[in-house]
């Protein structure tokens, strides 16, 4: 199991409290012209992927520090532990494997003395036949045409992940229109809708629990949008449902056969892997699906086996822990130079803050120190053009992750590409060094400005330069963010697989919508009182 150690009260916290007071006003400028080594020293270069962590605020000595507390609070163990399947998510007395869905050895994972591959592996078979039948059209509408278009109804980890993919695969696409409807939102719903056609639209009900208001609600709406479409009849061919609830499918409408399974060891925001996937494998193949966990799995490999020197996730998570807890600085930022990973930041940012947004130590206590960074992003160059000048000029620092590709998609031609990481190499650059004295220029002529065209430099970045975009590299890229997580949660001593926030306000919202409904506001704070209220005022006015 899991040890419960206060990370502030080890020995390495506090010796890497003391050498912050020795790092604190390094500059890195300083530090890459004292050492003309430094990128070769601070870089990891896997399969097709290079990380470069020189321009960090870091020596060999806060790294070797930075390894110590890994190793003092039983980092080793826990990663273990997880892929072992112990039950590491103690809150809820669960599990821990979306590694295992991408697990494809023939070692048994026991849970207890359950092994858990048979039913991934029965899973995977069926997701690859239904996507074969699916594009190849021999499963059919309920009137026997090829299906066109997939609508995935799913919130949180059953809809980011997925649609995070797809949009990133966009170059592996077949012909099929996939869809992807999350919040309770009549406009957005039927403005979908409205442009389908019933007769040949296949609805997946991702949902693990199966009782997600914002899903089932939606899903009802859309079933009633098929019924009318269809008169009725063959609705549930049209339908099929993804969740750990196998009757609360059934029971919903959806047919036995087209009823696939998740499992409590997965989480919803680790679960693209999984079942909850199947829009992407629908969109892109099935091949392409196993790609994406096969490269998953290669990374997961990594991750279990290098030294914590050479191993990604683990060097990514130990620089986010310096920023956070000892420079204190609270966000991070994710920019990939590829409009294809537009959504990926929003994926993460469930990951990352949902996994880590939690104050209480494995025992209970509240920590006496920072946890769960915060995580936002944007695609480069857009970005760019957006908030780069707050991380140029701005007071705050913000270390960013760098994302990019080296080659396009294969066969297409190359111009805009290098424009585009002439971008890429030149922002790190520049966050790096700043431009004091002369200012940047030719028209710095004007001696009055020329202060307000200084900037310092010494904004800390990764750069995580990765060959192409491919399912098996995306696969290899999320799943390092997930070990990055899990790395961070083990150092924080918090548990990161439970998510109670949410669930309380989901409970709230069900309280608020039946006193809506009859009209009647209960004792709420003054606040959400008057403002439920003029809600229920302005609403009769208007429905009057
Ligand atoms: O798949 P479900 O059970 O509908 O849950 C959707 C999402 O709701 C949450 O429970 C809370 O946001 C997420 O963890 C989950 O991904």
């Amino acid at each position: 199991m899991i040890r419960n150690i206060n990370p502030s009260g080890t020995v390495s916290w506090h010796k890497l409290r003391n050498h912050f007071q020795e790092m604190e006003y390094v500059r890195m400028q300083d530090l890459f012209a004292e050492d003309s080594e430094r990128a070769s020293r601070f870089h990891v270069k896997w399969n097709e992927l290079l990380f470069d962590y020189s321009k960090n605020k870091i020596s060999e000595e806060t790294l070797r520090l930075l390894v110590d507390l890994a190793e003092e609070v039983g980092l080793k163990k826990a990663i273990s532990d997880m892929f072992e399947g112990v039950r590491i998510n103690v809150t809820e007395n669960r599990a821990v494997l979306h590694t295992a869905l991408r697990d494809f050895s023939d070692k048994p994972i026991m849970v207890d003395s359950f092994d858990v591959k048979n039913e991934i592996v029965a899973a995977r078979k069926q997701i690859k036949s239904f996507t074969e039948e699916f594009i190849s059209g021999n499963y059919k509408t309920s009137n026997g045409q090829k299906f066109t278009d997939v609508i995935n109804v799913g919130i949180g980890g059953s809809d980011l992940g997925p649609k995070m993919v797809v949009n990133a695969l966009e170059n592996y696409r077949n012909d099929i229109g996939v869809h992807y409807i999350s919040n309770v939102d009549d406009d957005y719903l039927y403005a979908t809708l409205d442009k389908l056609d019933p007769k040949t639209t296949l609805v997946l009900i991702v949902s693990k629990t199966f009782t997600t208001q914002e899903t089932i609600e939606n899903a009802k709406r859309i079933k009633g949008w098929l019924e009318v479409g269809l008169d009725g009849v063959g609705v549930d061919r049209h339908m099929v449902g993804v969740t750990a609830s196998y009757e609360e499918a059934v029971k919903f409408g959806v047919s036995t056969d087209n009823v696939f399974p998740m499992w409590d060891y997965v989480g919803g925001r680790f679960s693209l892997w999984s079942a909850v996937g199947l829009s992407i494998s629908l969109a892109v193949g099935y091949k392409n699906f196993e790609e994406l966990l096969l490269g998953a799995n290669e990374l997961d490999e990594h991750f279990k086996n290098s030294s914590f020197e050479e191993n990604i996730p683990v060097l990514m998570a130990l620089l986010s822990i310096w920023y956070n807890n000892f420079y204190g600085y609270e966000t991070e930022a994710v920019v990939p130079y590829s409009q294809l990973l537009e959504r990926f930041p929003a994926h993460l940012q469930q990951m990352i803050m949902e996994s880590n947004g939690k104050n209480k130590t494995r025992d209970g206590y509240p920590v006496n120190y920072q946890t769960g960074t915060l995580i936002w992003g944007e695609v480069g160059v857009s970005a760019q053009h957006a908030f780069f000048q707050l991380f140029h000029q701005g007071t705050k620092v913000i270390p960013i992750d760098f994302i990019g590709f080296v080659n396009p998609f294969i066969g297409r031609e190359n111009s805009n590409h290098d424009i585009l990481m002439s971008n890429f190499f030149g922002q790190s650059e520049a966050l790096l060094n700043g431009k004091v004295g002369e200012g940047y220029s030719e028209d710095s002529n004007n001696e009055n400005l020329s202060s307000f065209k200084e900037f310092y430099g010494n904004k800390p970045s990764n750069t995580l330069l990765i060959e192409s975009l491919t399912p098996r590299s995306l696969g290899a890229l999320i799943a390092l963010y997930e070990h990055k997580t899990y790395v961070q949660g083990i150092i924080w001593n918090i548990f990161s697989f439970d998510q109670f926030g949410v669930e309380y306000g989901k409970f709230l919202a069900k309280n608020i919508q039946s006193e809506i409904k009859q009209g009647i506001i209960n004792k709420h704070d003054s606040s959400t009182s008057f403002l439920l209220n003029y809600y229920l005022s302005e609403k009769n006015h208007k429905e009057l």
